[in-house]
């Protein structure tokens, strides 16, 4: 997409109209209570609509409704080649409508509309045609057996599912998660983030539009306790599959042990290292790296480059570096294309990161935290035991750790609970290989930053990750369960054959 003006991007803002019910059973309605809560937009303070507030009762419901349709095979039993077909229409509605989306996006999360625009729309549209695309590719198996029978090895959906959504990503965790369940042939029940969701509840609009049988997709917006509890605790969802912070995660496991024990996958927090070794070379390109590493997105991002652990040699000159580069990525109103960085999500996340910078490590750029907006900030930490070094601290916010050998880098990497994300930039080849096996994370970049594609697996180690993986074909393993068929086909009067 080109770029607009911030004009037009406001004008476009004025003429939205925000889908604000609960979609349960292919239709919206008011939550069940009849309550609501007011979704803020962060860079502003507004009010920008009045949401519906759901709780155990419409979960009751939903839960209901996605069941029937799983049961009645109207979309778990459709031939994957169709379910491939509306897959893609919803994709082609969801890039016919990425403009209005954007700017939702960015109103209702303080996302600048530069990302919204060139990252996430196209790459949650990207997410469910690779997913739609897959569906009638994969074959199931026949397992090894003898002459007398035939084992089979079947995929089955899952059934009904519940997506549990973080704010950081609205709509490309929303297609990270009902990509491949709804692929799959699950039913699936979205709560999004109370902080942000309204284009979620627009893509329930489009998915309407696209042909997903009622019943199928269902958003319930509220509360983490209102409507996550009962999701998690609900004895006729089979899955769920959650984004956000490991504290919520934990709670998703006893939910589930003291329910149905239903399938859960857990993609949560990190302090993720990036490390950079005396010998990387074109520091100008490490510096791009970590700036976009640990900034894109404010630093709202699970995998988000959180600490530098720097080899002293090359310590000063990559700070040089990395300041020049962030010179380039200025904060302001989201609505206006130019800003790299837009608002935290809310004042409350806002509050929290604002915390880390009040007192302790070396303000060595940034530091000044006003009005929703925190700038791009890098500290100097000496004390390893500094909440900076060691908490995920999801905001806009560089701690920087110096070391003197690969050995000390990787132990200093590896010394946190998390294990989601981590980089390493070395121009030796063994050195890069080594640290990259020794360092415990779900994804290792090498002189790079990234987080693989819609084709890798996507997860962490340790406190980072629990269960399946989003992302590539991978993900699938969380929406289906392994069924064999073991036929007996000895004939009649045969002796059994073992
Ligand atoms: N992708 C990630 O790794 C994310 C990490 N975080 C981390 O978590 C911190 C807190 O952010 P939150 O929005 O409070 O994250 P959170 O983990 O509480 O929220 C994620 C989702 O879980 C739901 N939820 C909250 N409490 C719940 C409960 N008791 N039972 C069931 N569901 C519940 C929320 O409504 C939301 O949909 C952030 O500062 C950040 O450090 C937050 C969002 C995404
Ligand atoms: N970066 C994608 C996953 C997340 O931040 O929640």
């Amino acid at each position: 997409m080109t770029l607009l003006t911030t004009e037009e991007y406001k004008a476009i803002a004025k003429g939205l109209t925000f889908p604000t019910q609960a979609f349960i059973d292919g239709s919206f309605r008011p939550a069940l209570s009849g309550k609501t809560f007011d979704t803020v937009n962060p860079a502003t303070g507004e009010v920008l609509a009045r949401v519906a507030s759901c709780d155990a009762a419409d979960v009751d419901l939903a839960a209901q409704k996605a069941r029937d349709a799983f049961e009645d095979g109207r979309w778990s039993r459709l031939h994957p080649r169709d379910r491939k077909e509306v897959l893609i229409r919803l994709a082609k509605l969801i890039k016919r409508n990425a403009r209005e989306l954007a700017v939702m996006e960015s109103l209702d999360s303080g996302k600048t509309i530069f990302d919204c625009e060139q990252v996430d729309l196209p790459e949650t549209i990207h997410c469910l045609t690779w997913h739609a695309e897959l569906i009638d590719k994969i074959y199931d198996q026949v397992a090894p057996a003898s002459d007398n029978h035939i084992a089979m090895i079947l995929r089955e959906p899952v059934g009904v599912v519940g997506l549990v959504l973080p704010w950081n990503f609205p709509l490309l965790m929303l297609a990270w998660k009902i990509g491949p369940a709804l692929a799959a042939g699950c039913s699936v029940i979205v709560k999004p983030a109370l902080e942000t969701s309204l284009t979620t509840l627009r893509v329930a609009e489009l998915a309407m539009e696209a042909g997903i049988p009622a019943g199928v997709f269902n958003v319930l917006p509220g509360g983490g306790a209102e409507v996550g509890e009962p999701i998690g605790r609900h004895m006729d969802i089979d899955a769920v599959s959650f984004t956000g912070s490991t504290a919520t995660g934990r709670r998703f496991l006893r939910y589930a042990a003291e329910s149905n024990m239903k399938e859960v996958t857990l993609e949560m927090g990190g302090k993720n290292p990036a490390v950079v070794l005396d010998d990387a070379e074109n520091l100008d390109r490490v510096a791009a790296h970590i700036v976009n590493g640990a900034f894109w997105n404010m630093g709202e991002n699970c995998s988000a480059t959180s600490r530098l652990i720097v080899q002293r040699g090359v310590k000063d000159a990559l700070l040089d570096r990395i300041k020049a580069h962030l010179r380039e990525w200025p904060m302001g109103d989201p609505l206006d294309p130019v800003n790299r960085v837009g608002a935290l999500v809310s004042r409350a996340h806002f509050d929290k990161v604002a915390s880390y910078l009040s007192k302790g490590p070396k303000v060595v750029m940034g530091g000044k935290a006003e009005g929703g907006f925190v700038e791009p900030t890098i500290l100097d930490v000496t004390d390893r035991a500094a909440k900076q070094a060691r908490e995920e601290i999801f905001g806009p916010v560089l701690s920087v750790l110096t070391v003197d050998s690969l050995d000390e880098a990787i132990a200093l990497a590896n010394d946190t609970e998390y294990g989601l994300a981590a980089s390493i930039f070395t121009a030796n080849v063994k050195r890069a290989i080594r640290g990259a096996r020794a360092i415990r994370a779900g994804t290792v970049t090498v002189n790079s930053f990234g987080e693989g594609d819609i084709s890798t697996p996507f997860g962490g180690f340790k406190a980072s990750g629990f269960g399946g993986r989003d992302n590539g074909i991978h993900a699938h393993d969380q929406y289906t369960q392994i069924k064999t068929i073991w036929v007996d086909l000895a004939d009649d009067g045969d002796a059994a054959v073992a």
